[in-house]
């Protein structure tokens, strides 16, 4: 990973395809990525002119954001298993939007059906699909469907949790420690990383409290997540700053750095720094960490 391959994904907002008070305030938030949502963000009965709306929202997206940052605009369409699904999907292919985030995946099949369509309709490769795991069958496949991520061709880029949908399905308790929850997000991150996957928490209902919100954000980024998803813009100072890396790792990284660089250590796999054992896999690490500091001006 170099500064130029990595895009920081710490802060992924949703916004209503409807809202139009919301959308107009894409240009003035740091997020990293925003969400147009055509699915459980709309009513039934806007959910026409939701769609009709899309070409304009990623026409008119801001080249960059007030901070000087590129956003990234991914849409969410519906379920291609939903009588909307299939239309959304082709206006969403012709919008030219950075991905498309599929809801309700639940096989591998459901991102190959897709891509083909994006295939069919020449649009370019660089049009990522994000898949939401929210349902239990996507739970049981998910090595499977990470496994997609290995292929350029299949465009998969990005597991996104879909917590809401998880608890409805399961039965499970939301309890405010995840506890029941945690096995399940863990899985996502393991399979996410054996597909070369990028992923993200799910979103913290009680956007009013953002201690609570500031806790989830710092166990997610432990856990492994590459950035949670939002459902309010309070919540986005939070999350870049849980999901970005700290001055003291940067610190550490860049003096596992330096010992590499000195020529006493050239040829050496393994050496002594600080009284602990460092490797040239945690030299690795340091450069992915300092590669990403430095891609978000950290
Ligand atoms: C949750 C909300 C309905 C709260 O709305 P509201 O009470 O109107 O918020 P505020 O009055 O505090 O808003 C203050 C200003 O901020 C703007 N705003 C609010 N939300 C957003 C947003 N998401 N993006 C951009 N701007 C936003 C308001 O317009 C106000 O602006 P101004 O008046 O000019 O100051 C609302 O926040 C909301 O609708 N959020 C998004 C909800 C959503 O998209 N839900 C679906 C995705 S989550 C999901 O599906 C989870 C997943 O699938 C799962 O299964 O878990
Ligand atoms: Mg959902």
């Amino acid at each position: 990973m170099t500064t130029d391959t990595y895009r920081p994904r710490r802060s992924v907002l949703y916004v209503p395809a409807s809202n139009d008070k919301a959308l107009a305030k894409i240009a003035q938030l740091s997020c990293d990525a925003v969400i147009i949502d055509l699915e459980d963000g709309i009513a039934q009965a806007d959910k026409v002119s939701a769609r009709e709306k899309l070409a304009g929202i990623v026409a008119n997206r801001p080249v960059a954001n007030h901070f000087g940052r590129r956003c990234e605009m991914i849409v969410r369409i519906n379920a291609l298993s939903s009588e909307r699904g299939a239309d959304d999907l082709l206006a969403a292919a012709n919008c030219l939007s950075d991905g498309i985030l599929l809801p309700k995946v639940s096989t591998p099949r459901d991102i190959l059906e897709a891509g083909d369509v994006l295939d069919d309709n020449l649009v370019p490769d660089d049009v990522k699909l994000w898949a939401m795991i929210e349902t239990p069958k996507a739970m049981l496949n998910i090595g499977a469907i990470a496994e997609l991520g290995r292929d350029p061709a299949s465009r998969l880029a990005c597991f996104v949790a879909g917590t809401n949908d998880l608890v409805k399905d399961t039965g499970v308790l939301p309890t405010p420690d995840r506890r029941y929850l945690v096995p399940w997000l863990m899985q996502m991150v393991l399979a996410a990383r054996a597909g070369g996957l990028d992923v993200l928490d799910g979103v913290f209902n009680d956007f009013r409290d953002l201690d609570a919100f500031g806790r989830e954000c710092a166990e997610a980024a432990v856990m492994g997540f590459d950035g949670k998803t939002l459902i309010h813009p309070t919540q986005i100072e939070a999350a870049n700053n849980a999901f970005a890396p700290s001055s003291e790792a940067v610190a550490e990284a860049r003096a596992v750095k330096a010992a590499f660089s000195l020529p006493e250590n050239a040829g050496k796999g393994v050496i002594a720094l600080d009284g602990k054992m460092v490797e040239r896999l945690h030299l690795a690490q340091a450069e992915k960490l300092l590669a990403k500091a430095a891609a978000i001006g950290a």
